[in-house]
């Protein structure tokens, strides 16, 4: 493992410890539940050592941002108005953050009950495929220039200026392009969670950076020969629940060769999404607050913690 040293690292039995001592620091039976129908897999001793006092960190930065917002407030001689407060979640494609996104919006909304948590992922800034066609770009899905990093931005921007009603395009892993018309409304959260490739990525003008509006942000990471056997398994999930929907992009491979299905997987790992992962989104890797190190089975055995 080759991590960036500006990090304070943990073993997972050391995070576990760091829960705090109010009534944050356990799960209940019935957010276990909820966690389990979220994805049947997840490890559950995974959200009582390592989320629970991911929550508790969260509280801590949270509660800091509102005294700013506050304060800043106070000294323009302004009346506060709520902003949202933003976490980003970053890493490889198929590693895990959109699971890891769900888990925590389950988790803070159950606890913060009074604030208002949405959820989205940048998937959803992707060019269609028509246009990626257009610009030749379709084998480049998922780099920088797939995305309409312009859109990211307003998006954003308006996210924070607490613009009501924010439609957001949607992407189907399914369909494998834009959803014609399908849209997720971001309606003045008080927190918003953004999970995606790119999110500690990149200027799209001198200005701004996608990162620039994160509160808190998270990496994702894992040994890409790992993280490679998890973008196959989900590949053969996404072959076996496509072969009744000639619909679904996969279905053209779901009724041919499963070899030569896994063998075409397989390519698209090595030449776009590993490639994408070496070249773009590890060297984002240490401007997250957070670092969470998963081994086999997605079990995170280390936390890392930005010292600066
Ligand atoms: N904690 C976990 N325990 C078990 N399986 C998991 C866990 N997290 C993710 N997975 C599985 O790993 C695969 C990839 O996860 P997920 O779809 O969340 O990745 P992602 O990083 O959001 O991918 P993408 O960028 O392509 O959207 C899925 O099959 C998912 O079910
Ligand atoms: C949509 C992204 C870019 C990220 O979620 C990814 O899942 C993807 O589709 N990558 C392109 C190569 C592939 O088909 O896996």
């Amino acid at each position: 493992m080759n991590l960036p040293n500006n990090y304070n690292y943990f073993t997972r039995q050391e995070w576990a410890t760091f829960h705090g001592r109010n009534q944050l620091n356990t799960v209940t039976a019935d957010e276990l539940a909820q966690i389990a129908a979220l994805n049947d897999r997840i490890n559950l001793e995974d959200v009582q050592e390592i989320y629970v006092p991911l929550r508790h960190l969260l509280h801590i930065y949270l509660r800091r941002y509102q005294q700013l917002v506050h304060d800043k407030a106070d000294f323009m001689d302004n009346e506060p108005h709520q902003t949202p407060f933003l976490i980003g979640i970053s890493g490889s494609v198929a590693v895990g953050k959109s699971t890891t996104a769900r888990l925590l919006q389950l988790l803070l909304s159950r606890s913060f009950t009074d604030h208002k948590v949405q959820l989205i992922t940048t998937d959803g800034f992707l060019y269609p495929n028509a246009e990626l066609k257009r610009q030749g770009l379709l084998k480049r899905k998922g780099f920088p220039e797939s995305y309409d990093m312009e859109h990211l931005l307003t998006f954003l921007d308006q996210v924070k200026s607490c613009k009501p009603q924010i439609h957001v395009p949607r992407y189907s892993h399914q369909i494998y392009d834009i959803i014609p018309n399908g849209y997720d409304v971001v309606d003045q959260p008080d927190i918003l969670i953004v999970e995606g490739i790119n999110v500690l990525q990149l200027p799209s003008n001198q200005q701004l950076y996608v990162s620039d509006y994160f509160d808190f942000s998270i990496y994702v990471d894992a040994d890409p020969d790992l993280i490679e056997t998890w973008y196959l398994d989900r590949f053969k999930v996404l072959l076996d629940t496509a072969f009744t929907d000639p619909d679904n992009y996969y279905y053209q491979y779901a009724i041919g060769d499963r070899d030569d299905a896994l063998k075409m997987a397989d390519k698209v790992w090595r030449e776009v999404n590993l490639k994408n992962l070496d070249e773009y989104i590890l060297p984002t890797r240490n401007r997250a607050d957070l670092i969470l190190h998963k081994t086999d089975r997605h079990l995170i055995d280390t936390v890392g913690l930005r010292k600066y």
